[in-house]
């Protein structure tokens, strides 16, 4: 048959149309449906699949197929003409009614704009929503509805109806759902990770109901769309899912068709997607839609992203630890992401990467105070006046000095080390080594994810033992340096400078590969008094004032000189 897939052993994937698709599972279902709103077996291909055991082999296969075939050009060149941009608005600027009216001006008030809108939980929807599950574990069935959070996540949508002059009934069969998921989750006495994205996406989901309807009740034509519906395809590691390649074409078909049917501007709930093997709704990590609004820019090959937060743009440090913190107006893509991944709550970690791919700008911009320039990240910049650019805190990491308990000139030493952080999945952020010895700090996100901490850290730590003497250091801070790397001399004598002046002692520094940033480790303690003080060094004092003669101390951090 042309164009079906052979799944199931023999049994055959066929076009929706036909009856041939009663053999698959829900979940094969799905995986066809995706393959074929992504086109990809129009052409005639096949993929074989066996059946061993009670599982299907080709499951793997399927994904790999969506995940690296699917990445045919996803614009063409009407789409231009469709949609120009996408904003995304984060929870700050969607938290009232009050809020998202203003929103709504904002977005009136570019009329040369055909945007994609990107909308977050209203305010701190998503951490309530967090918090009443939690209690639900331990509430008892009958006080499931009387959750304090519970209670006021449904004040709060109501009353945002009503002011917003639209029918509580867009909301209405939410907020019963809501309230009977935490009724289950009382009465099963538990919350896996699973739910809890099932639990929080009530939030981008009710939001988006909201305003869409109000931007029609003003004459503004617009249609909601649950990302999970619409081909947000992502992997199932629940609360921290990566988004699939199969995703880019099948959301801009699905925007781009339903634009041409009957044009209306499309608002998406960010944060969310559909796991590909559960078929379950789940999140991409806290702050995902700032990832649901670059995916859509590249998906669309759009001329421009514009993610709109509370503050003017990206700042030279975090506004709550300094409040002298100063708008960045240039950064690249590198110096975003590694801001980002380094700790600056502003971005979410992945999401400068369908931007970097798609070559598309990103525009950072207050929503309460529009006429701000805010930032704006793009692939290249004029690097020749930058040394720093933003200072980053990332609290709460854990590092490990690994010693090899060989002599000198083993080889494969950092082979074995790497080998067992990869067997038992854990990601490492920041590395130094010598011959014999590394000192790594261990990606907290990813530990805390699943919620075992202690017990993984002990295991690693057995393991490494086999082979190495470890020292598990825990309550250490990364301040990560983003800037010209260029002028890497001028940064770190500024740096062990203010450092030294403050007595603060250096347990670990890493260049690294990373063109954009230096990291260096010091105690949780310790932390923020240094970003203040390496804040008022590199941003707030006259350079001339700064002593070009003072002794670094580059000399006594290594790899091996760890606390
Ligand atoms: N370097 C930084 N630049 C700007 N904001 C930062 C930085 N580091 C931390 N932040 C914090 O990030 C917040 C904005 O991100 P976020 O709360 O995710 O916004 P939104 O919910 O509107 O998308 C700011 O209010 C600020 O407190
Ligand atoms: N509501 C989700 C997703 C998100 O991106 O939110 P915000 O844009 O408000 O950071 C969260 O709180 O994580």
């Amino acid at each position: 048959m042309e164009g079906a897939l052979n799944l199931l052993g023999g049994a055959t994937i066929c076009p929706a149309s036909t009856r041939c698709q009663s053999l698959l599972s829900p979940q094969l279902h799905f995986v066809s449906s995706i393959a074929q709103s992504a086109g990809l077996y129009t052409n005639g291909k096949r993929l074989s699949c066996r059946r061993v055991g009670s599982r299907v082999r080709c499951e793997r296969n399927v994904a790999d197929v969506l995940d690296r075939k699917v990445t045919e050009p996803r614009s063409s060149g009407d789409n231009e003409q469709q949609f120009t941009c996408v904003m995304k608005f984060g929870g700050s600027s969607v938290a009232s009614a009050e809020r998202m009216m203003e929103v709504a001006e904002l977005i009136r008030s570019f009329p040369e704009e055909r945007p994609v809108i990107v909308l977050s939980a209203m305010g701190k929807t998503t951490n309530k929503l967090l918090l009443a599950g939690e209690k639900a574990v331990s509430c008892g069935v009958t006080n499931a509805s009387d959750i304090e959070e519970m209670i006021f996540i449904k004040e709060l949508h109501l009353k945002t109806a009503d002011v917003l002059g639209v029918d509580r009934s867009i909301i209405a069969n939410h907020l019963d759902e809501l309230e009977q998921l935490l009724k289950g989750i009382a009465m099963m006495k538990e919350l896996t990770l699973r739910t809890r994205d099932y639990l929080v996406s009530f939030g981008e989901c009710m939001s988006t109901r909201i305003f869409a309807a109000y931007l029609n009740r003003i004459g503004v034509k617009a249609r909601q769309y649950d990302a999970f519906e619409i081909g947000f395809i992502t992997t199932d590691d629940f609360t921290n899912a990566d988004i699939l390649e199969a995703t880019y074409p099948a959301v801009a078909k699905r925007l781009l068709g339903d634009w041409n049917s009957d044009p209306a501007i499309p608002i998406v709930t960010g944060f969310l997607g559909k796991g590909w093997r559960s078929c379950a709704v789940t999140t991409l990590g806290r702050g995902g839609s700032d990832l649901t609004a670059t995916t859509i820019g590249k998906a669309l090959g759009l001329r421009e992203i514009q993610v709109w937060k509370d503050v003017d743009g990206v700042l030279t440090c975090d506004p709550n630890i300094h409040s002298g913190a100063e708008p960045v107006p240039f950064l690249t893509f590198d110096e975003a992401a590694e801001l980002a991944y380094f700790g600056a709550q502003v971005l979410h970690p992945q999401s400068m990467r369908p931007a970097r791919e798609g070559d598309i700008p990103v525009r950072v911009k207050n929503s309460y105070n529009p006429q701000a320039p805010g930032t704006l990240i793009t692939r290249n910049r004029d690097m020749s006046k930058a040394v720093l650019t933003s200072i980053v805190l990332k609290r709460n990491v854990t590092m490990l000095d690994i010693v090899s308990t060989r002599m000198l000139g083993q080889y494969g030493f950092l082979a074995r080390v790497f080998a067992i952080f990869e067997d038992l999945g854990i990601s490492v952020d920041v590395v130094a080594t010598s011959e014999v010895s590394l000192s790594l700090t261990l990606d907290p996100s990813k530990l805390w994810s699943r919620e075992l901490i202690q017990q993984e850290l002990d295991h690693v730590v057995e393991e490494l033992e086999k082979i190495a003497v470890v020292k598990l250091l825990q309550h250490r801070s990364i301040i990560s340096l983003i800037g010209n790397v260029q002028r890497s001399s001028l940064i770190l004598e500024k740096a062990f400078h203010v450092l030294r002046t403050n007595g603060v002692n250096v347990q670990m520094i890493s260049q690294g590969a990373s063109k954009v940033n230096i990291s260096l480790i010091v105690n949780d303690n310790e932390a923020e008094q240094c970003v203040r003080a390496l804040h008022s060094a590199f941003f707030e004092i006259d350079e001339l004032k700064l002593d070009a003669g003072c002794t670094s101390q580059n000399g006594s951090v290594s790899a091996s000189n760890t606390a």
